[in-house]
């Protein structure tokens, strides 16, 4: 980063001394913390339970009062103003959503537009705007009730009515705490994918350190009362940490963690042979048995991964579609990391993974070679920086 851009940089949330003691209690549940939040970024908070995360972010909009200190909201200190506004201007995001059920996914959504008195056109634009940014279709979605929806959905729903008033400032906590691990890594991608446009300055409360190293731009690692051990990039962290507490708590396999850094779009991926779709099992078999892979990628026609089919499957079986053959594919969008690649690989037939671009479109495959080059290249940096740290210390 250079100096003109620290500068011109706007902090968007200022905690100054920020504390809370809860009535009965000898201790502060969070003590005098400082902490500020640049606008447009993403800013983990991560820690051990009961380290006061949630009472943090719970002050910022005001959901709990803080015992001291200050708030300071794009340079504007909020600590004393209505909550009701302010809440209004701060989207927010809980593990267990809260959508209302007698409500319809549209009125949910619209609900902080409609307090704002928007007019109806407006808000069924906006409400059509929203779902299509968290990957629903409105004309399907829109009229149904949360019940009608998978977990992911909802929580997509609640990230959707928390934008409902574009407000600059996301608090979420936990969002994706209760959710299986395959939808969480997809909804985690949504989010960058979606932050990559709107640059909201996001607050995100999560134990799970290798979620705050995939999503944070920056992370704040706090120990009991919410003191802070080290706030940092991910990278620093991960090859510099402060203090022992931030060692142990990133847990042995901190290289391993450093694949969590880079983006399956950060890198260049192989080619495989691909089929559409409506091609003849026959004309597979024999492009494949011309291959040197052990499968062909079917695609759709848009260009979208299907199955995987590899030579036993598709013996024996003419007449029969290419959809119908082979194994479903595990597909990784583009701001999948490393790690992610990793984890598909374990436990995939033909030792790659297919990746597609926003739309969904294929374009590429990763497999353990680019794991491999990834690996290699973290340790020449981390060789390369170590030198420069002795060559420091030694006044060179
Ligand atoms: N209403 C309350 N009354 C008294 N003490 C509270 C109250 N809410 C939280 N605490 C205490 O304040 C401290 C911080 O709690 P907080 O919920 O902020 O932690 P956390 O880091 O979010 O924890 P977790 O990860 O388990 O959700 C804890 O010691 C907790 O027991």
């Amino acid at each position: 980063m250079t100096e003109q851009q620290t500068t011109t940089e706007t902090v968007m949330i200022s905690l100054q001394g920020l504390t809370k003691r809860y009535p009965g209690q000898d201790r502060d549940a969070v003590a005098s913390l400082d902490l500020e939040i640049r606008a447009g970024e993403i800013v983990v908070l991560v820690g051990p339970s009961g380290c006061g995360k949630t009472t943090t972010m719970k002050m910022i909009n005001r959901i709990i009062e803080p015992s001291g200190g200050r708030i300071l909201l794009d340079g504007e200190d909020v600590t004393k103003v209505n909550p009701d506004q302010l809440r209004r201007r701060i989207g927010y995001v809980i593990q267990q959503i809260g959508l209302f059920p007698h409500m319809t996914i549209g009125e949910n959504i619209a609900t902080v537009p409609k307090l704002l008195g928007w007019d109806k056109a407006r808000i069924a634009q906006r409400v059509d705007e929203l779902l299509a940014m968290v990957s629903l279709d409105p004309a399907e979605y829109r009229d149904r009730y949360p019940k009608q929806l998978s977990g992911g959905q909802q929580q997509r729903i609640g990230v959707a009515r928390a934008l409902g008033a574009d407000p600059d400032v996301l608090l979420m906590d936990e969002p994706f705490g209760a959710i299986d691990p395959i939808t969480r890594d997809r909804l985690q991608n949504e989010l960058l994918r979606m932050q990559a446009e709107m640059r909201k300055t996001i607050v995100f409360v999560t134990h799970d350190i290798d979620e705050a190293i995939k999503l944070g731009d920056r992370i704040a690692i706090l120990q009991e009362g919410s003191r802070i051990a080290q706030y940092d990039t991910p990278e620093q962290i991960l090859t510099a940490p402060a203090n022992d507490f931030v060692k142990n708590f990133i847990g042995r396999g901190a290289s391993l963690k450093r694949l969590g850094l880079t983006r399956v779009s950060d890198i260049s991926l192989r080619e495989w042979p691909t089929v559409s779709a409506d091609t003849p099992v026959e004309a597979a078999l024999a492009q494949l048995r011309a291959a040197t892979e052990s499968a062909l990628l079917v695609l759709d026609a848009a260009g979208r991964p299907v199955r995987w089919v590899a030579a036993d499957e598709l013996r024996d079986a003419a007449g029969r579609t290419l959809v119908e053959l082979g194994t479903s594919v595990n597909h990784m969008e583009p701001r999948a990391t490393l790690s992610d690649v990793l984890n598909a690989l374990i436990t995939s037939r033909h030792s790659v993974t297919a990746v597609v671009d926003d739309a969904g479109v294929y374009v590429g495959v990763a497999d353990f070679e680019q794991i491999h080059d990834a690996i290699r290249e973290m340790r020449s940096q981390a060789v390369g920086e170590a030198r420069a740290g002795l060559q420091n210390e030694a006044g060179l």
